[in-house]
C-alpha cells in the first residue's frame, strides 16, 4: 500500500441480482446492475454520478461503499481490497475501520433519525460505538460540527426531536453524523432531491464546505445533471455519466456538460431544461424507451436508441477510449477517429422520435 493509492479503486465490478432461469417461462432474470465498471476515487475527490433511473448509480454508488458485494471485481479502500478485509481478521486495514471510513447520506433524512430519539441521542450513540472516545469528546465533536453546518444555537437543535426539524435540518443532521466519523468518503444518494429547490444549492455548498475542511471525498448520486455540474464545478471535480449499468462518459465539467461526445450525455443535457440552450426541440434520441434490464441490448447497449448508430453498434461493445495523458473516457466508437465504425452503414430505420 502506499499513500497515492485511491481512496476507493474499482476494478471490472460487476454486480447482479436474481437467477438465471427463474423467469415465469425459465428464461433469465439477472439484471446487470453494474456491468464491468472501473473507477478511482482520489482522496478529497468529487464524483457525480449521472443517468436516467434504475441505470445502476444507486448499486454502484454501494458497493464502492462495501454495502454490496459485487458479483466480480474488486474493490480497494486505500489498496485494501475490501471483500478481503470484510472475510479476514488479518487484513492490513479491519473492516471495521473501512466501514467507519466510507459513510453514506441517503434521499429521505427522516427515516434514517430514530423518531423517538432526540438528535443528541442520534448522534451520540453510533460515535460512541464506533470509536474510542469518552462522552465528553463526542459532545464536543458533535457540537462543533453542529456549529459548522448551521445548526445553532446547537444546544436547542441537540435536544429536539426529529420531527420538530424541517426537511433541511434533517438532512444537515445526517450529514453531521456521517461527518463525526471522520469518514474519507461519503455517499450522497439524491441527498439533496427531497429538499425545495432553494434549499438543494445551500445543501450542496455545505458538502462543499465540509469537504474543504476535512477533504473528504464525496460520491454524488443525481438523476440530474444541472446538480452534478453545479458541485463539480465548484470542486474540480468529475462527472460519470451511467447508462444500462456501465460508465459510458466520464470526465471534467469541460468534457461532460460543454462538450460531450457520448450521444447518450448529449441526450441527458438535451433533456436538462437549463443546460440547453440551443433551439432544438426534436429529441435526440430515437427510441424513448429504456430497454428492459434483463434483456441488455448485445452490441452497443445504447444502440438502439442513438441516432449516431452504425451497424457495428449493434455487434460490437464499445471499450472506454480515451487517452494516457486524461482521465477522460468514452465507451462509443465515435470517440476514436481510426474505428471501422466510420466506415460503416447507418443503422435503417433511423428516424428521430419526436
Ligand atoms: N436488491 C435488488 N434486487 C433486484 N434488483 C435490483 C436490486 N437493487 C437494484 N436492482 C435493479 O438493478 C437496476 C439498477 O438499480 P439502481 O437502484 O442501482 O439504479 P438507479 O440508477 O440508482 O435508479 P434510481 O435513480 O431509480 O434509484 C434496476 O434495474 C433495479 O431494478
Amino acid at each position: 500500500m502506499s499513500g497515492a493509492d485511491p481512496v476507493i479503486s474499482m476494478q471490472d465490478v460487476t454486480v447482479e441480482f436474481g437467477e438465471s432461469g427463474f423467469g415465469p417461462f425459465g428464461d433469465s432474470e439477472v439484471v446487470r446492475a453494474v456491468d464491468e465498471v472501473d473507477l478511482d476515487i482520489d482522496e478529497g475527490e468529487v464524483i457525480a454520478l449521472v443517468g436516467e433511473s434504475g441505470c445502476g448509480k444507486t448499486t454502484l454508488g454501494k458497493t464502492a461503499i462495501g454495502f454490496q458485494r459485487p458479483t466480480s471485481g474488486t474493490i480497494c479502500y486505500r489498496g485494501q481490497d475490501i471483500g478481503e478485509a470484510r472475510d479476514s481478521r488479518n487484513a492490513d486495514i479491519p473492516f471495521s475501520e473501512i466501514r467507519r471510513s466510507l459513510q453514506i447520506i441517503h434521499q429521505d433524512p427522516g427515516s434514517a433519525l430514530n423518531p423517538n430519539q432526540r438528535v443528541i441521542t442520534s448522534l451520540l450513540l453510533p460515535l460512541k460505538k464506533n470509536t474510542d472516545l469518552g462522552r465528553s469528546e463526542c459532545k464536543e465533536r458533535i457540537y462543533a460540527l453542529a456549529e459548522s453546518v448551521g445548526l445553532t444555537p446547537v444546544e436547542d437543535y441537540m435536544n429536539r426531536y426529529p420531527h420538530q426539524l424541517s426537511g433541511g435540518e434533517q438532512q444537515r443532521t445526517v450529514l453531521i453524523r456521517a461527518m463525526m466519523m471522520n469518514p474519507d468518503l461519503i455517499l450522497a444518494d439524491e441527498a439533496i432531491s427531497a429538499l425545495d429547490v432553494s434549499l438543494r444549492i445551500e445543501m450542496m455548498d455545505l458538502m462543499l464546505e465540509l469537504r474543504e475542511m476535512f477533504n473528504t471525498s464525496f460520491l454524488f448520486v443525481s438523476h440530474d445533471l444541472s446538480n452534478a455540474r453545479y458541485l463539480t464545478k465548484k470542486s474540480g471535480g468529475r462527472i460519470a455519466v451511467m447508462y444500462l449499468g456501465e460508465i459510458v462518459e466520464i470526465g471534467t465539467v469541460e468534457e461532460i456538460i460543454e462538450n460531450p461526445q457520448h450521444p447518450y450525455t448529449q441526450a441527458l443535457k438535451w433533456a436538462t431544461p437549463n443546460l440547453f440552450v440551443e433551439d432544438e426541440q426534436e429529441s435526440p434520441l430515437r427510441g424513448l424507451d429504456i430497454p428492459d434490464p434483463t434483456e441488455k441490448p448485445e452490441g452497443c447497449p445504447f444502440h438502439p436508441r442513438c441516432p449516431e448508430a452504425r451497424t457495428v453498434c449493434e455487434t460490437t461493445r464499445p471499450e472506454a477510449y480515451g487517452s494516457d495523458d486524461s482521465e477522460y473516457r468514452c465507451k462509443c466508437f465515435r470517440a476514436t477517429d481510426e474505428h471501422e465504425y466510420w466506415n460503416n452503414e447507418e443503422l435503417a430505420g433511423t428516424e428521430l422520435v419526436e
